[in-house]
């Protein structure tokens, strides 16, 4: 590892702020031959204060070397750092932020560490990024780097900083192929080894780990031929990742004869976005089987026809082999994908092949936006409502908005697809713009051909269990299992397991184990006999009723039973309903472990005649199964019930997506819910198939209470171990901003930042309310507590500045953590 000696600290001027960098100024210099340059370096140093970059000198030996999104090494105050280029100009006061720098009292940077790994336009987003998300403009700039590759000091016990080596590497084959001579060559007859070689090479190259395996030790013969000029050997780069195969049927992306209507007038206002150039937004609000996926295919093809890329993020949870084969299936080789099950090498080559050009379509999860493109053409996102596309940790981003700030900088167009647009999205829409850009909603009401949306039954499980029902499946749903059977068809079945994972409870006492870490209930596994604590995944061995050892840990009675319906169990209960020909297919966290876990399970799925997928949340989503003629849940409750005001909005998207799996083909298609409250909007909007009767209910519901899409949330989390020191620094917290809201909204009445204007609806209410500080709903985690303050806050106005201002104003406190998440949507 290279060692860095600590010299004597420097200091260095900084900069004052600011926006746009400009790559023109360093091809200007590079032009002109100017020798001497100056960059804007933001350095990664690990703090929420260190937002704005600081100004450089480049000496004559790196001049060459430096360009925007190079990595270098500088002092920083009494120390070393890794920074990044932003922008570099021939005087400091040519940079975006400079002017206010002396030349002679900038220190100059120690060496170039490593080249461009991203554009100007990147280091703006990352840098709109950290003022929107109240984060530091490093960790936002560290989203774009190569995956695994990035520069990493670390502090030697002696004082000294320690490059670290990147941890992911390219990989390279050896190629041994004949040359000229070679191809004429005739081993003498006692050159075994030789013999084998030249014939090995005779039909064209081979890898020498090829010739490892077919003959052991040939790197002799390969030398030794070499070194005569008779074969020669050639580093070629391996592309890890890009041999994903499936057997799937549905996984094939052949264009259908005809576009339906709504497909073509989806395209056309696709078209016209991309046209304009300007960050548009298309919102396709299409039913599930629509047709949505191929409106996208056939948007991106023009955009590759004029030689850009095309960016689409789907929610990780349907990253399925059947989403990633149809985009294969259409684009071939210039499909790159992302996905958290990929290997850091899988990563760092599949990013390689975006940057070189090769991969111009690129699908994957949230932070496949953060790809070197090069030139952007479109970025579409599907299940645009989904909440994986909101980051849980720093910086806490929200995909869809930064693509949307995306999209305006690369003058592209973005398309947002759902069955169930978010309300953010479709308020955006009903006002025609937000942020100064277009939002445009268009309908795709039907299915393609004769395709219908199914019929829906409501099972009222109150009923069911007053007329003596005491089945998981109540009788419609078990008739309906039954006809499946007969027919030979297929079904999924949902069971949304979250809050209805087993736990144990003892009956004596009510006593419920939870972790001795966190606040948050045990789930208990059967198999393993264990309780798990999903907060810190703390394990717990335990025996549950009637096993003879069982006994509540609080007073001793054996009668610790278990409570809560697992997935196995309804998987038992399918088999001894249904005929044994029928295949039962149990989809969950457990069953999709390993890799190719969840596309083997598909396989089966896709392969039996007759059979029924049984799965949580991960079998809604965008499955493509014609053969699918019911759809079952077996409890849609919990998903209403939940302590958050967006449950309900999550509840009918999950309802409605599982639903669209049934009936996609030709054969009809059947749903059936089984629910306490039958005459919750929700379950009535669903079997209607008519959104307004739960949204008209839930905004109405939103915009007394003031939550989003009517305002924009904040929460911030201070967390530590010691109780009433938390509480005392929220406390400091939540009396700082008010302070601080007050004093803005006296200076300058009504005063908006001119970037965030919009002409959203009229604001309920004239400046931010801070609420708080209280509990959180976990209260304790990881043995740390837990107190929350929120902020709702006007559309428009820009509270993340003041946020950052207030909390490097306070300064940290030790052993304390205090979050922001702006735009939050775990409230937990
Ligand atoms: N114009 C068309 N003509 C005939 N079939 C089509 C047409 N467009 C799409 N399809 C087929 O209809 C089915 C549903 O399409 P697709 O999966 O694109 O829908 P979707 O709107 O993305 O659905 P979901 O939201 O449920 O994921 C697919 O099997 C697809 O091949
Ligand atoms: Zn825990």
């Amino acid at each position: 590892m290279p060692k860095i000696s600590d010299k004597k600290p420097a200091s260095i001027s900084r900069s004052a702020s600011g926006s746009r960098s400009g790559e023109s100024a360093g091809t200007a210099r590079r032009a002109a031959g100017v020798a001497c340059a100056f960059v804007s370096v933001i350095v990664d140093i690990a703090s929420r204060a260190l937002t704005e970059p600081f100004t450089y000198a480049v000496d004559d030996a790196a001049v060459n070397e430096i360009e925007i999104g190079s990595t270098v090494l500088v002092e920083f105050g009494r120390r070393l750092a890794v920074g990044y280029v932003i922008a570099i100009a021939e005087q400091p006061q040519g940079l975006p932020d400079g002017g206010a720098v002396e030349g002679r009292s900038v220190k100059t940077i120690r060496s170039v560490l490593a080249r461009r790994s991203f554009s100007a336009i990147s280091a703006d987003i990352a840098r709109w990024m950290a003022r929107e998300y109240v984060a530091s403009t490093s960790e936002c700039l560290r989203l774009f780097l190569p995956p695994g590759r990035s520069a990493r000091l670390s502090r030697a016990a002696d004082g000294t900083y320690v490059l670290e080596q990147p941890r992911v590497s390219e990989v390279c084959d050896r190629w041994v192929s004949l040359t000229e001579r070679g191809r004429r060559f005739e081993p003498p007859a006692r050159a075994s080894r030789q013999r084998q070689l030249i014939q090995a090479l005779s039909c064209g190259p081979v890898t020498t780990r090829e010739l490892a395996a077919l003959y052991t030790s040939m790197s002799a013969t390969v030398r030794a031929l070499e070194r005569r000029g008779l074969v020669s050997v050639e580093q070629r780069r391996v592309w890890r990742g890009c041999d994903q195969e499936t057997t799937l049927s549905s996984a094939s992306g052949l264009a259908p004869e005809t576009l339906t209507g709504a497909q073509v007038a989806a395209l056309k206002a696709i078209g016209r976005a991309v046209s304009a150039g300007r960050g548009d937004v298309v919102l396709i609000d299409g039913v599930t089987g629509s047709g949505k996926t191929e409106v996208y295919l056939s948007a991106i093809e023009p955009v590759l026809e004029a030689g850009r890329s095309a960016c689409v993020l789907v929610p990780e949870i349907s990253l399925t082999a059947q989403t990633v084969g149809r985009f294969r299936s259409r684009f071939g080789a210039t499909v790159a994908v992302f996905h958290s099950r990929l290997s850091a090498g899988e990563r760092l080559d599949q990013w390689d092949r975006v940057r070189d050009g090769t991969a111009r379509v690129v699908v994957g999860a949230r932070s496949a936006l953060f790809c070197p493109f090069s030139d952007l053409g479109i970025i579409i996102i599907d299940e645009e409502h989904e909440q994986s596309y909101k980051q849980g940790s720093n910086p806490r981003y929200h995909a869809r908005e930064v693509a949307a700030a995306m999209a305006a900088r690369y003058g592209c167009a973005l398309v947002l697809g759902s069955a169930t647009p978010s309300a953010e999205s479709l308020m955006r829409c009903r006002e025609k713009g937000y942020a100064n850009r277009s939002w445009l909603r268009v309908t795709m009401p039907d299915r393609p051909g004769f395709a219908q949306l199914p019929n829906i039954t409501i099972a009222d499980l109150r009923r069911e269990f007053r007329s003596g029902g005491r089945s998981i499946f109540s009788r419609p749903l078990a008739a309906a299992l039954e006809r499946v059977a007969e027919r030979g068809e297929k079904a999924v079945l949902l069971h949304n397991r979250r809050g209805f994972a087993p736990f144990l409870m003892c009956r004596e006492c009510g006593c419920v184990p939870t972790c001795r870490h966190c606040s948050t209930a045990l789930t208990y596994h059967e198999r393993t006999h264990t309780l798990e604590c999903h907060t810190c995944s703390t394990v717990y061995r335990i025996r549950a009723y009637p096993d003879q050892n069982a006994r509540c840990p609080r007073c001793n009675s054996p009668y610790l039973a278990k409570m809560g319906l697992g997935t196995q169990q309804v998987e038992d209960a399918l088999h001894a309903l249904l005929p044994c020909d029928v295949e039962i297919i149990r989809m969950d966290a457990d069953s999709t472990r390993g890799r190719d876990g969840h596309k083997r399970l598909l396989e089966r799925f896709d392969a039996a005649r007759c059979s029924v997928l049984l799965g949580t949340q991960m079998i809604a989503k965008g499955l493509d199964f014609p053969e699918v003629t019911l759809a079952g849940v077996i409890n849609a409750d919990y998903a209403l019930k939940m302590p958050d005001f967006r449950a309900r909005e999550r509840a009918f998207d999950l309802l409605e997506q599982v639903a669209g799996r049934a009936g996609r083909g030709e054969n009809p298609g059947e749903v059936i819910i089984q629910t306490y409250l039958p005459d919750d909007p929700v379950i009535r909007a669903v079997a209607a198939h008519d959104r307004s009767i739960f949204s008209e209910h839930d905004l109405r519901v939103r915009a007394e209470a003031l939550y989003p899409p009517f305002v924009r949330l904040v929460n911030i989390v201070c967390q530590g171990r010691e109780e009433k020191s938390v509480r005392a620094c929220a406390d400091l917290v939540a009396n700082a901003l008010r302070r601080a809201i007050s004093e803005e909204s006296c200076g300058e009445p009504g005063h908006v930042p001119a970037d965030t204007t919009h002409t959203l609806s009229p604001d309920p209410m004239s400046g931010p309310i801070v609420v708080g500080p209280a509990s959180c709903v976990i209260e304790r985690a990881h043995d740390r507590f837990r107190f929350h303050i929120v902020i709702k806050c006007p559309l428009g106005y820009h509270i993340s500045r003041i946020i950052a201002a207030t909390l490097s104003r306070i300064g940290s406190r030790s052993g304390i953590s205090v979050t922001v998440d702006v735009d939050a949507y775990d409230l937990m």
